[in-house]
């Protein structure tokens, strides 16, 4: 069982004007420092609250990177978090589990031809590493056992689902296209086609 191990008030968002806390866990089990964000105080004040289990993406997350819609769909999710509230797990499985340097080794073989799952592959890797049972625990910790989901990952809804999570609804994040050469628009393409995600391409954004 994990238990909350501190929790913190601080202001996120591109101008450091969105209220939020960060929460940390003890006895979680992969000894990855996985965090909270929560909005609104969604996890005391709401009975059924917008969760989102964001799957940490160094390139994409901070940089940016044309290669993803990571970073895009991180700020998607804090702005709506700031309008409705609700709670950001911030999982720290970078490149699907492989690691920094795994993924861009990965993408090293995607500039050479492979889409994201054959270069995992090719690497000796699966297709996607994640395990979501830390998710759970961090759900667990704080109580919540109802929630909506954001997320177009099937996976992600049926790792909480067979954990006993009841997930009331799904809420789909846009698709960020990015063009040129390393654009992100066969990544994303890939994912529909092979990861059977649930991107809506009426809701594809371009920059
Ligand atoms: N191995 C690998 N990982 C990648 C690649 N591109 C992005 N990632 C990682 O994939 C994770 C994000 O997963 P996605 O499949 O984009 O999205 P998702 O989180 O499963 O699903 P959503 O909830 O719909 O966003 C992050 O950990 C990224 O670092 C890639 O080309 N290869
Ligand atoms: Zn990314």
């Amino acid at each position: 069982m994990a238990q909350v191990r501190a929790r913190v008030q601080l202001n996120v968002g591109k101008n450091s004007d969105i209220p939020a806390e960060i929460i940390s866990f003890s006895g979680l089990k992969d000894g990855q420092e996985h965090v909270a964000l929560v909005f609104k105080n969604a996890d005391t004040e709401q009975d059924v609250p917008l969760i989102r289990m964001h799957s940490e993406c160094l390139t994409g997350d901070v940089f940016h990177s044309s290669r993803c819609d990571c970073g895009e769909q991180l700020n998607e999710c804090i702005e709506m978090m700031h309008e409705q509230g609700g709670i950001l797990l911030y999982l720290r499985q970078e490149g699907r589990g492989i690691g920094l340097y795994n993924k861009i080794d990965a993408y090293v073989l995607q500039s050479q031809g492979m889409n994201t799952y054959e270069a995992n592959n090719h690497l000796g890797f699966a297709d996607d590493l994640r395990d979501f049972s830390d998710a759970v625990l961090m759900l667990n910790a704080l109580n919540l056992k109802h929630v909506k989901l954001m997320t177009n990952n099937p996976k992600k809804l049926n790792a909480l689902k067979d954990a006993g999570i009841e997930v009331d609804s799904v809420v789909g994040t846009h698709a960020h296209i990015k063009a040129g050469l390393s654009g992100n628009k066969a990544y994303l393409e890939t994912k529909i086609k092979h990861g059977s995600h649930m991107l809506d391409i009426k809701k594809i954004k371009k920059p």
